[in-house]
């Protein structure tokens, strides 16, 4: 299966490239990049840039698609599913888990359902983790037409497979942190470290 890293946001919150800023001496994407690279199911990986910053994330030799709706993380899931099916997560989620990835494809394919999503108990969704079927581009596609750009509206409207997260490992469920603003680079380090 395709491995899709989205990165075409404007990093508003971190004031300043978050995926490019270097953390241990690498930009943070190549963790994400790694990591999903590692899981046994997936086949490739691509980037899923914005038209602005391709040229820079070109650099990391990994395939870049580029993004040209620019209306927020709906229109990276709908730019990678023009590849076909697709694990996607975002760029900025560097401690992700290879082999939960491998369990949510395997979910997945064995769901024959238009994607498979993680959830919490309290409902919250996990859009940027999750594995989609080329089919539920059609569904977007007709959100976006609409002018509804919420990824989580648009996957609770159709029909789709969850995985309750609430009992995984701690370690897997870390996967799900994400860089949105400067101090959340301290947690990150911690986690690391741990
Ligand atoms: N391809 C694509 N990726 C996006 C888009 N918007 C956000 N992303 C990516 O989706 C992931 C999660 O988005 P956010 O956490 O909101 O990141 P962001 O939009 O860069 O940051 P803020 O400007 O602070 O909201 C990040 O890896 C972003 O690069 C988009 O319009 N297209
Ligand atoms: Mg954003």
């Amino acid at each position: 299966m395709l491995g899709a890293v989205l990165a075409g946001g404007r990093s508003k919150r971190f004031w300043g490239d978050k995926l490019l800023f270097r953390i241990g001496g690498r930009p943070l994407i190549s963790y994400t990049l790694e990591r999903i690279e590692s899981a046994s199911l997936i086949e490739e990986v691509v980037i899923v840039a914005s038209a602005d910053n391709a040229g820079r994330l070109r650099s990391l030799g990994y395939e870049v698609v580029v993004d040209e709706l620019s209306i927020g993380p709906i229109g990276g899931v709908y730019t990678a599913l023009g590849l076909g099916d697709a694990f996607v997560v975002a760029g900025d989620m560097p401690l992700i888990v290879p082999e939960f990835v491998d369990l949510m494809i395997q979910k997945f394919l064995g769901s024959e359902k238009l994607a498979c999503v993680p959830r919490w108990t309290n409902g919250y969704l996990e859009p940027l983790h999750a594995a989609y079927s080329k089919a539920f581009r059609r569904v977007l596609e007709e959100r976006i037409r609409s002018g509804d750009y919420s990824l989580n509206g648009a996957i609770r409207s159709a029909d789709v497979c969850y995985l309750n997260v609430e009992k995984l490992p701690s370690l897997w469920k870390e996967g799900f942190f994400n860089v949105n603003r400067r101090s959340d680079l301290r947690k990150l380090l911690e986690r690391k470290s741990e």
